[in-house]
């Protein structure tokens, strides 16, 4: 088994689909959070200079997803056929779009503005994005999006879930939802979400 080491800042942020893919594995692996100080200092040595950034046997890989989709084909979380991959790369595609709405609420530093913007993604783009999440269980009818066991696009959607369910009404979404807790009731998740470090991001 190679070894890994997984480069990020002490939050959830772009890393924690992959930090649940490696418990889901109970795979070892290094967990490095770096202060905002040292990635300014590192990121000269980094890949592309931006984290998260996966070290397989000492070697750089880059782009948050790229990795994580590495870490689900590694450890058997990925869709079983082409046809399989593809569903999990919607679901992967619906999360890049959630988190491209989320940024925006994140990086505005105009308070009115900031707040027009979370109005918005709660009320209209937030909600839009669950409905196709709820669409797709509801379709795969197996309390899954993907086959019928949990994999890399359950976590996926749990982890971005999580940052953006706080301004949501969660019952409007009964599949998501269950799914949601399913993720969360797995043993090997279950004792991650418990021992992981408590972040606000
Ligand atoms: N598409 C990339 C974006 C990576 C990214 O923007 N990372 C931020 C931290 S969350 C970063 O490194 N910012 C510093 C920079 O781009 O110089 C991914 O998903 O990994």
């Amino acid at each position: 088994m190679p070894s890994y080491k997984l480069i990020y800042t002490d939050n959830k942020g772009r890393a924690e689909v992959s930090r649940l893919l490696f418990a889901l594995a109970g795979q070892e692996y290094e967990d490095v959070r770096w202060t905002r100080e040292t990635f300014q200092t590192e990121k000269q040595n980094l890949l592309f200079g931006q984290i998260p950034v996966l070290e397989v046997d000492g070697k750089q890989y880059a782009q948050s997803m790229a990795i994580a989709g590495f870490l689900a084909r590694e450890f058997g979380f990925h869709g079983k056929t082409s046809v399989e991959q593809m569903e999990v790369d919607q679901v992967i595609g619906i999360i890049n779009d959630i988190f491209s709405a989320l940024i925006k609420q994140f990086h505005e530093q105009d308070e009115e503005k900031k707040a027009d913007i979370i109005k918005q993604n709660n009320e209209t783009t937030f909600p839009k994005f669950i409905s196709f999440f709820e669409e797709i269980l509801k379709n795969n009818n197996t309390g899954f999006y993907v086959g019928d066991k949990l994999g890399f696009a359950d976590v996926a959607a749990f982890d971005t879930l999580s940052k953006i369910e706080a301004g949501i009404n969660m019952d409007d979404f009964p599949l998501v939802k269950a799914n949601k807790e399913k993720v969360a009731s797995n043993e090997r998740v279950a004792k991650w979400l418990q021992d992981r470090p408590v972040t606000q991001f």
